[in-house]
């Protein structure tokens, strides 16, 4: 075995749940099986180096320079990256002796939740990674976006854990290997990478001594309590990070704990129903988010998804919020100047984020540099007597004049992306630095000059001064010229390097010279600058709570304006916020459908009331029926968002709003196929509806979409029916419930809290026409056929349906006689032949076919042809 491939062994040996990039040259190289792994992932091509025992052994490369991208794909499928840097230059390994091997070592593990690179990021959502820990029966999630530096710990149940995952969507989640087996699903589920960790790594006690080290703190009480089981989640967090960051610790800000109770409880199906960050086809284009995203910074835009995500509960809290927005939409010329600067305001988080990992670069310099000089700026454009809120934010945004001054005193305007290669100190800032650079510049001047005085001395006037990486500089000249550049006397001059097709090259002892000054000049200047950025990044990092503070506050002022242009673009309204279980809308509307209207036909949206006060310790159950396509699903959905809107601190889409604060938001959408799971249609329902049934409180807000259609009719009503009653008798909450089994409207008279609504149509002459108007009462009948005729189904099939749907009224209205008059129609009988189609003859034509012209005097014929013919004309 060579001595690289035993070094190779050793390393991978540490690293077995990862692939193992190793660091040859310009290449980050791949054997084994982590080669035919990275091979086919990444589809580049897979060949072999060497032997190992006997057998061929599988290699694949990427270049280093690309590596990000490669990167990219293998953590979006789920791998994690060991990365093996070189740690010194191979002319120090050589002085070990020939045949040493250059020393490596893993300088970073590469995790779907661990990373910073903006290539690798969305820059508007958060990168989360989770720790979930249990201790005698307890449990608690904590999460860290270490790009932002912000992280969380809630107590949780075990039952509660996929809804928390699925509010966060962590790409990766930490857990006590003994719980693996079980937590397997739930991960996959909400597809994130399950790493299993040894029990270590979940020790309480360790857990703290780490928080403690990591914040410089004797003790964790002042960033508030928590207990057993979140320390050990938090703690799995640092160590996790310890390990795969090889000891360079990202900035983490203290730990927040999350009360329980403090956000709205939506769970993972209601968010998928709701379409809140995502929609059912997956993307974020037709989600909530998208279409009330007016942040012009990455801050604000995950301000907002962390806010819709998690709307408050907490009514001081909420009206604080809006406090805010108002007073931003009452003062258009301010939010316009606001928008204006903070398009200005680069992303702080996430360059301090980089500068503390050490993967930071000049541009992560200068947006703090920017970012602070604009949140100067801002904090200058808000007058003090605006709400609470907004004055503690323009306060937190000042206070970093020397930081800005230094920045912009030591940095160029535009700066490389690498420090590596330098360039990005301004003059004047240092002397020496100025000094080395002089000096390197004159050499290159001096070299520049050597062509005209070689030229002379040769008399060849094609001669040049080159440079590559390979020779350095050099004096080229066309290959017909080498006999005389090769003979004396030019030979006393001219060392002679290379000969190519068309070239000969050489160099002199004054180019060597000069290259060597000039060298030494620019590698001076390189590391002066290395000890600069070294510098300012420190000078940085000691003041990163603050810029922390401000980049919080900028967030905040953006997702605020963002929130009032909405309101006041689409004319949307502050909703009246109570401690009750008011739920009461005039005139809303749904602002995702509504847009999508407006972009596709230019229709308007037809707004609806929904009066779903609960009084006392009742109910408040609304039963809507109405024909299909009418606007049920809409009207149920935009009265849970406006809901989850207000208590985001956003308007709403309505003309007036008084909501008692919201506690769970349940919706649930009857049969949708969740084959993925295995599971059926019907039983997901079910297991769906369930949910609800055992966990909705007084405060909650539930909506159910046609439960019960996935099963046969007696079935399904029986289940809705009973559905309907518990939640009126037992839960007691604020719902919307839509059906087509019109059998239940007849439930509004026996129940004192519920009551009947439809959506009405009008039917004209058979075509059904929609008014999208949700009004008090029950619909008649389906038009169930009438918008499958409007849907395109067969004219045979369409004129079958209303047969069998007649015998079926029919044997209603004779008393339940349903199953008799069925077998009446045979169930195979032919198809009925297609309607003639039946063209419209012309009048005349008509007229003509009555005529019996036996029967017609002479005048009678000519005035008949009168007749005819005037028909015609009149067309
Ligand atoms: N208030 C409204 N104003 C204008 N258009 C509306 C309104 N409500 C719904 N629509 C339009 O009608 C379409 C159908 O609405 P929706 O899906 O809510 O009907 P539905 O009654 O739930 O139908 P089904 O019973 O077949 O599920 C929507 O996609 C939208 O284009």
């Amino acid at each position: 075995m060579t001595p690289m491939m035993a070094q190779y062994l050793k390393i991978k040996s540490d690293h077995p749940g990862a692939i193992l990039f190793y660091r040859m040259g310009d290449f980050y190289e791949m054997f084994f099986d982590d080669a035919v792994a990275a091979a086919a992932a990444l589809d580049i091509a897979l060949t072999k180096r060497g032997k190992h025992e006997g057998a061929d052994i599988p290699m694949c490369g990427v270049p280093v320079h690309a590596a990000e991208g490669y990167l990219l794909t293998l953590t979006r499928k789920g791998f994690r990256v060991a990365i093996c840097e070189q740690l010194e230059n191979p002319a120090e390994a050589k002085k070990r002796g020939y045949k040493a091997v250059v020393k490596r070592g893993v300088t970073r593990v590469v995790t779907p939740g661990t990373l910073t690179e903006d290539s690798l990021l969305d820059a508007r959502r958060h990168n989360y990674l989770a720790a979930w820990a249990e201790i005698r029966g307890t449990g608690a999630l904590a999460w860290v976006d270490i790009s932002t530096g912000e992280m969380t710990v809630a107590p949780c149940k075990r039952v509660m854990l996929p809804h928390l995952l699925s509010r966060l969507s962590p790409p990766e989640i930490l857990c006590p290997d003994a719980l693996e087996p079980e937590l397997r699903g739930m991960a996959e589920e909400t597809g994130a990478a399950l790493v299993p960790l040894g029990a270590a790594s979940f020790d309480s006690e360790s857990g703290q001594a780490r928080l403690k080290a990591l914040y410089a703190v004797a003790s964790l009480d002042a960033f508030g309590q928590f207990d057993r089981v979140e320390t050990a989640a938090l703690g799995a967090l640092v160590n996790y990070l310890e390990i795969t960051q090889k000891g360079k610790l990202p900035l983490i800000r203290p730990p927040v704990r999350e009360a329980p109770g403090g956000a709205m409880a939506i769970d993972a199906a209601t968010r998928r129903n709701l379409e809140i960050t995502q929609s059912l086809s997956g993307g974020r284009n037709g989600s909530l988010l998208a279409t009330v995203d007016r942040t012009v910074t990455a801050g604000g835009a995950r301000l907002l998804e962390r806010r819709l995500s998690a709307p408050s509960q907490d009514l001081a809290e909420i009206r604080d919020r809006h406090d805010a927005v108002e007073a931003l939409l009452d003062n258009p010329r301010l939010r316009d100047d606001l928008r204006d600067a903070l398009k200005r305001a680069p992303d702080m988080d996430r360059a301090l984020s980089r500068l503390s990992l050490d993967r930071g670069g000049p541009r992560d310099l200068t947006a703090l540099r920017d970012g602070l000089a604009q949140a100067g700026t801002i904090a200058a454009m808000l007058p003090d007597d605006l709400p609470e809120r907004l004055v503690r934010a323009a306060q937190d945004l000042l206070g970093h004049e020397a930081l800005t001054d230094l920045l912009d005193e030591a940095l160029v305007a535009d700066p490389p992306l690498l420090a590596r290669d330098g360039g990005f100190v301004a003059t004047g800032y240092d002397t020496a630095l100025d000094e080395a650079r002089t000096l390197r510049d004159k050499g290159r001047g001096l070299i520049a000059g050597l062509q005209a005085q070689y030229t002379k001395l040769t008399g060849i006037g094609s001669l040049k001064v080159k440079h590559n990486n390979v020779l350095g500089y050099f004096v080229e000249t066309p290959a017909t010229h080498s006999t005389r550049m090769t003979s004396e006397p030019l030979t006393e001059t001219f060392i002679h390097r290379q000969t190519t097709a068309n070239a000969i090259r050489f160099t002199t002892v004054e180019l060597s010279e000069l290259e060597r000054g000039l060298l030494n000049a620019g590698s001076h200047a390189l590391e002066l600058e290395k000890q600069i950025f070294a510098r300012l990044c420190r000078a940085c990092l000691d003041t990163a709570a603050s810029i922390g503070h401000a980049a919080r506050a900028l967030a905040e002022i953006d997702l605020t304006t963002g929130f009032a242009d909405l309101a006041a673009g689409s004319d949307w309204t502050r909703p009246r916020m109570e401690d009750s279980r008011a739920f009461d809308v005039r005139a809303g509307r749904h602002p995702v459908v509504e847009a999508a209207l407006a972009r596709q036909s230019g229709a308007s949206f037809v707004a609806n009331d929904c009066a779903l006060s609960a009084e006392d310790d009742g109910a408040a159950i609304c039963l809507l029926t109405g024909p299909n396509m009418a606007g049920k699903s809409t009207w149920l959905r935009q009265n849970a968002l406006i809901a989850l809107l207000a208590q985001s601190g956003a308007f709403v889409p309505a003309r007036e709003a008084r909501i008692g604060t919201v506690s769970q938001l349940f919706s649930r959408v009857g049969a949708a196929d969740d084959l993925a799971r295995g599971r059926s249609t019907f039983m997901v329902e079910m297991v769906e509806t369930a949910a609800i049934l055992n966990q909705a409180d007084t405060r909650a807000l539930v909506i159910l979409d046609e439960i019960g259609r996935g099963t046969a009719t007696y079935d399904g009503l029986s289940i809705a029916w009973a559905t309907l009653e518990h939640l009126h008798n037992v839960n007691r909450c604020r719902a919307l419930f839509a059906t087509h089994y019109h059998e239940m409207t007849t439930l509004a008279e026996k129940l004192d809290h519920a009551s009947n609504a439809t959506v009405a149509v009008k039917d004209w002459e058979g075509e059904v026409i929609f008014l999208h108007e949700v009004r008090p009462g029950a619909a008649d009948r389906s038009y169930g056929v009438q918008v499958a005729k409007l849907a395109g189904l067969p004219a045979p099939v369409i004129a079958r349906a209303r047969q069998v749907l007649e015998t079926l009224e029919a044997g209603d209205r004779e008393g339940g006689k349903r199953a008799p008059m069925l077998d009446d129609l045979p169930l195979f009988a032919a198809p009925p032949p297609p309607a003639p189609v039946v063209e419209k003859t012309h009048p005349a034509v008509d007229r003509l076919a009555e005529v019996q012209p036996d029967q017609l005097t002479p005048i009678q014929a000519l005035s008949l042809l009168y007749e005819l013919r005037g028909m015609v004309r009149d067309g």
